[in-house]
């Protein structure tokens, strides 16, 4: 599992070192690291010797990281440059930089166009303006820099610890922001880096290790994610003794006269995800292409008989359906049966949800969702709201309805009332595309009948990752988040990284969790 911390988290995992007068230490390591990984992407593109590189120094450590940074590439013969964007910046670190040979501009208010210029012309630039000490965004003339600079569009960017104007703890992004082709962060993953919007300005994100990281408090990050292996661990088996029955039996209440698309993509995608057995509740149009698609499901038109668990909501509208829906949810609630509630049946929810009810919003969903609660404040959210501040909202909404919250999006969070969040980015754009949401409501209601009481005995394999058997069912949605999206860039792949639809998704979902848990059985001892 991927940790990721907050600025805060980071610097107090630091302090012990600093008072030991070890800081100039952790800042060679870090510099270091970010020369190493800067030569990494230059030698793809082109040879070391002779490249330019432009480093933008802001007065904080960070500034330090960076200009110490260039002083080591300059050494190893490429032209440095260094933007210097205050009055002043790291001694130290700008006196190495001198003496290894590196050229010297200020940025003032009169040359940021012109200087935008230059470094659009570089072969990488190192963005070590702002790091987790920024309060806000740029300002002035950085900002007016990094502004006409996004805008030429720069060769290369090397982001030092995180693009400056991004949140460290949040992810919450103060434009402008130069988009980085790979972020080098120190000592631990940074909260904003794993979350969006600061996630899509990151670029591919490198670790570097200085020596701060057993001080970190791993039980309690700000975010978790799950890497391959914890899927390998978490994802549920047949055992020699199974039968249908002990596999998990879910309802599907999805689709409408209208919408019947989604009960075909929300069944067939739950069937492939490795389920019992699934049963259809719906109108009998809808019910007939279910069958044609997925011939293992059940249509159930009268009581829905015994499931271990619910999936509502996927293209249901509707009177009739609507009331299906409601019907389920009751039958859920009474039960204490887990559900994964989705799009149309978002606003069948009781005043308190239990924590294995998973709601699967998109953005302007959520938003529309926090705007009922009677909690929520007068000021409505607006879907651009979520969007900016996604991590904020997502927690907010686990804790209002005290249901396991999975907010859909290039990177998808989900989080536990509990307060603990997951983030999971294994997608493609190509994604974005309807029918994608019903594939993952299908996936997850597939995971969580796996997962339900009675089912699953599984504790041990949370627990091993660090889980409260409280958290599981945000864990649980976690791997669903992870196995829709590994599906759907396994897809794209099959069509050199081309489009893909919502059915070759859900195809896809087989071969994924075959090589996850392959791959799993080849790595344990
Ligand atoms: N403390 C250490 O020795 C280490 C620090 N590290 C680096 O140090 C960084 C943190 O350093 P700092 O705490 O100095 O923070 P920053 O380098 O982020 O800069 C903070 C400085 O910028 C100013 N500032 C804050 N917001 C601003 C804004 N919006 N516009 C203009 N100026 C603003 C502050 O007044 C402060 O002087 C990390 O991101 C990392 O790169 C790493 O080298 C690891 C070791
Ligand atoms: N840019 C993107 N990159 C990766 N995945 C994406 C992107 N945009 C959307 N997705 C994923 O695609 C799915 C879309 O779901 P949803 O918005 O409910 O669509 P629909 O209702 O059309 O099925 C979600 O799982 C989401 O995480
Ligand atoms: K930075």
């Amino acid at each position: 599992m991927i940790s990721a911390f907050t600025g805060q988290q980071i610097r107090d995992a630091e302090q012990p070192l600093l008072d030991s007068g070890e800081g100039a230490v952790l800042m060679q390591r870090a510099a270091y690291g970010l020369a190493q990984a800067v030569i990494r992407e230059l030698k793809k593109k082109r040879r070391l010797a002779g490249a330019s590189v432009t480093v933008l120094a802001g007065k904080g450590n960070n500034g330090g990281d960076g200009l110490y940074a260039a002083a080591y590439l300059a050494r190893r013969g490429m032209r440095s440059t260094a933007v210097l964007a205050a009055d002043s910046v790291h001694a130290e670190a700008l006196a190495a930089f001198r003496a290894a040979g590196g050229r010297v501009l200020q940025l003032g208010t009169s040359n940021a166009e012109e200087l935008a210029v230059l470094c659009a012309g570089e072969d990488v630039i190192i963005d070590a303006l702002l790091g987790t000490g920024a309060r806000g965004g740029l300002r002035d003339a950085p900002a007016e820099l990094i502004a006409a600079l996004q805008e030429l569009g720069p060769r290369l960017v090397v982001a030092c610890d995180v693009p400056s104007g991004l949140d460290a703890g949040t992810g919450e992004v103060h434009w402008p922001v130069l988009d980085a082709d790979v972020t080098v962060t120190f000592g631990g993953f940074k909260a904003g880096l794993l979350t969006d919007p600061g996630e899509g300005c990151a670029g591919r994100v490198e670790l570097v290790r200085i020596g701060i990281e057993s001080a970190l408090p791993e039980q309690a990050p700000e975010l978790r994610r799950l890497t391959g292996r914890d899927l390998g661990a978490l994802l549920p088996r047949p055992g020699r003794r199974s039968h249908k029955y002990s596999r998990g039996v879910l309802g599907v209440v999805a689709g409408s006269s209208r919408f019947s698309g989604a009960a075909v993509l929300g069944v067939h995608a739950a069937a492939l995800a490795g389920v019992g057995m699934v049963r259809y509740i719906g109108p009998e149009p809808a019910a007939r292409m279910v069958l044609s698609r997925t011939p293992e499901a059940l249509w159930e038109s009268g009581d829905p008989g015994r499931v271990q668990a619910w999936v509502v909501g996927p293209g249901v509208d509707g009177e009739e359906q609507l009331g299906r829906a409601g019907a389920a949810v009751e039958v859920a609630l009474g039960n204490d049966l887990p559900v994964v509630v989705d799009a149309g049946a978002l606003s069948l929810l009781p005043e308190r949800c239990p924590p294995h009810w998973i709601l699967t919003p998109h953005a302007g969903e959520l938003a529309s969702l926090l705007d009922s609660l009677p909690s929520t404040g007068e000021v409505a959210v607006t879907r651009a709201d979520v969007e900016s501040r996604p991590l904020h909202f997502v927690r907010q909404a686990a804790q209002q309805t005290g249901a396991t919250v999975l907010l859909k999006g290039a990177t998808t969070l989900v989080a536990s009332p509990s307060g603990i969040v997951f983030s999971q980015s294994e997608g493609t754009p190509w994604m974005a595309t309807a029918g994608s949401g019903d594939v993952l409501a299908g996936v997850l209601g597939a995971l969580v009948a796996q997962a339900a009481d009675g089912i699953a005995d599984d504790d041990a394999a949370y627990a091993g990752l660090g889980l409260d058997p409280a958290d599981r069912w945000a864990a649980v949605a976690a791997v669903a988040a992870s196995v829709h999206g590994r599906a759907g860039t396994v897809a794209s792949a099959a069509c050199d990284g081309g489009p893909l639809t919502a059915s070759a998704i859900a195809a896809a979902v087989p071969g994924v969790i075959g090589s996850l848990s392959a791959e799993y059985d080849r790595t344990i001892p």
